[in-house]
């Protein structure tokens, strides 16, 4: 039974108990009731957010209606590049404001979902920075989205802990931690189980508005010095849509009472159109920034996105596009120079590294977890890994990511022999060798063949992903690999890719064409891969078949879906009382 109480949210109603969120005018709750959400989903919390929602709302759907403009030009085969009206923010000398003292030294830094275990584990981990995740890690269901919430709070209290009753293991937080940042959902995602004036709430909104309301003043004397909370923000694709955050975080500040600049954010570079943006992107937060990230997965599923109109810009197995590919290296080093030349971090990215294993003839390039297992195939792990960052290290990147804690000790030892005692690389690696980059560099087509194998490979991740996503997993180990929603993406629109321009494949000498029938025969014979090796018991209470509809459809759509996780969000929505969503 569902009530409407006035300006209470909506309730549900199990045993006769009447539980509600208090809530503000015109703001409606449709996710599930608990009192451990409630004490998050506040009324004050809440109005936060709905004035945040009401003075950007008309600018976000401007931002969005500009990149479906954007998408339209690089469908009818324009390219991305710089702007020309924005060339004195280019070739202007200005800096961003001095790096903020808790976050000078961020030469390790560790992700993972907002799950309480590993927010634990994870700010114990020795990592210099935890970057907890609401974006490609994790699954936003309502749970998922309420839960993290509360984790963060107890984290920034200091008073998080859990108890591990299957191992009988107890976890607190060490004396010392990592530094804490929080990436918020991308623009583009909605939080149908908050509406606004009858409408969606957006996502980050959501994200941001909650978390900082809850701990900003615990996180400016707990972890940040005086300064804080730290952000990281993603998937952006134009200037415009930082300078929005930019706006969020003022008013975020005055609302709180803290000065101008006390939130830091360092935004992922992770489309192909906002490389040709990142000083403008600075620029525009330029109070605010602790510099640029190199968020390598997404940004290659971005250059599918962005080419997909373009048949002369194909991919090769998804395996073959490392950082040693020149688009990516040019990617790297431009973010290095911007961001030195602006007096904050250039941040590497997830360990991807290059060996020669797959069909004994390529490189290869992974998102590396440790494998417990196999000694020996747990060293040649850790081997790319140390190759990576060193390329990193070398390069001039001030710090970098890892996925899981067994990694840091090798990322650590890599950063400490070339950097010592200082902080960061930002004076001493300026990069001035990459003023030269151009356009040409950047959208350099990526080098390899295209496989059988290939097709397989991201077919078989794919809907195991999805499949663990519509579960409530955002990240997962599939074959000792570290599969996000970033790398899902890769696999899905390399798939459509080819399925739309019969790509052949001209890796395993078969040169056999892509066609809708390879695909089907492909999708059934890795289905029955996937029931062997989860066992048919997991497989049939596991939601395969729905990922395996779902990644189908999206592999064969006539026109590429901007994202794998808008679709699917829709069979993840619970609304209470229980019904389907449609966004
Ligand atoms: C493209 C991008 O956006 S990258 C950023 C987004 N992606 C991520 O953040 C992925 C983060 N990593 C992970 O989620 C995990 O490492 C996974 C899912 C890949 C593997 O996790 P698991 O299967 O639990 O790994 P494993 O069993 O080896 O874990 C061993 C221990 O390390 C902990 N652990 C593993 N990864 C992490 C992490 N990233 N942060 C904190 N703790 C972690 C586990 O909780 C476990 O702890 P316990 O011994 O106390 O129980
Ligand atoms: O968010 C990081 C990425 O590589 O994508
Ligand atoms: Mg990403």
């Amino acid at each position: 039974m569902m009530v409407r109480l006035g300006n209470i949210g909506y309730a549900t109603s199990m045993s006769n108990n009447i539980n509600a969120y208090d809530v503000p005018e015109g703001l409606e709750i449709r996710g599930r009731y608990s009192e451990e959400f409630a004490k998050i989903l506040t009324k004050d919390a809440l109005q936060f957010v709905a004035d945040l929602q009401r003075e950007f709302r008309n600018r976000i759907k401007y931002a969005m209606e500009c990149r479906k403009e954007a998408k339209r030009s690089y469908n009818e085969g324009g390219l991305p590049g710089f702007d020309p009206a924005t060339r004195y923010i280019r070739e202007g000398e200005w800096t961003c404001a001095p790096v903020p003292p808790a976050v000078a030294d961020r030469r390790v830094e560790i992700t993972g979902p907002v799950e309480r275990k590993m927010i634990i584990n994870a700010l114990n981990s020795g990592a210099k920075v935890f970057m907890a995740d609401f974006e490609d890690a994790l699954s936003p269901s309502w749970e998922n989205l309420m839960s993290g919430q509360v984790n963060l709070k107890d984290a920034v209290d200091g008073s998080i802990s859990f108890h591990d009753k299957a191992r009988n293991r107890s976890y607190k937080l060490n004396d010392q931690t990592a530094k804490l940042f929080v990436r918020p959902r991308g623009w583009h995602l909605p939080e149908t189980h908050i509406l606004i004036d009858g409408e969606p709430a957006t996502g980050c909104l959501v994200d941001f508005g909650l978390y900082f309301f809850h701990s900003y003043a615990a996180f400016r004397q707990n972890q940040g010095e005086g300064f804080g909370p730290f952000f990281y923000l993603p998937k952006m694709e134009h200037s415009r849509e930082a300078k929005i955050w930019n706006c969020v975080f003022e008013r975020a500040e005055k609302m709180a009472g803290i000065e101008r600049g006390s939130i830091r954010a360092t935004v992922l570079i992770e489309t192909l159109p906002a490389v040709f943006q990142m000083d403008e992107i600075l620029y525009e937060l330029r109070n605010h920034s602790v510099g640029l990230n190199c968020g390598r997965w997404d940004y290659i599923f971005s250059y599918v996105k962005t080419f997909q109109a373009h048949p002369d810009r194909l991919l090769p197995d998804r395996v073959l596009v490392g950082m040693t590919q020149h688009f990516m290296k040019s990617y790297s080093e431009l973010l290095i120079r911007t961001c030195h030349r602006r007096g904050v971090h250039a941040m590497g990215g997830m360990v991807c590294f290059g060996i020669t294993k797959l069909l004994n003839l390529i490189p290869k390039q992974a998102a590396q977890i440790p494998i417990r297992d196999d000694p020996a195939a747990n060293e040649a792990a850790l081997d790319l890994v140390r190759k990576d960052k060193l390329r990193e290290v070398n390069a001039g990147h001030d710090g970098t990511w890892a996925a899981h804690p067994g990694l840091i000790p090798a990322c650590m030892k890599i950063f400490n022999n070339k950097m010592g005692n200082s902080p960061h690389q930002i004076q001493t690696m300026k990069r001035e060798d990459a003023a030269n980059i151009t356009e040409e560099d950047l959208l350099q087509r990526p080098r390899g063949v295209r496989t059988l194998e290939g097709l397989r490979l991201n077919t078989r991740v794919g809907i195991q992903y999805l499949a663990a996503w519509l579960t409530g997993s955002g990240s997962v180990p599939l074959y000792n690999l570290m599969e996000d929603a970033a790398t899902a993406e890769i696999s899905r629109v390399q798939n459509w890719q080819w399925l739309k321009y019969q790509v052949e494949l001209d890796g395993d000498g078969l040169g056999v064409k892509v066609s809708r029938e390879l695909f089907g025969r492909v999708v059934d014979e890795e289905m029955a891969r996937i029931e062997r090796e989860v066992g048919k018991d997991k497989f049939r209470k596991g939601m395969y078949k729905e990922a395996c509809k779902m990644f189908t459809r999206q592999c064969t759509a006539p026109a590429l879906d901007d994202f794998l996780t808008l679709d699917a969000y829709n069979h993840i929505v619970i609304h209470h009382p229980k019904g389907p969503s449609k966004l």
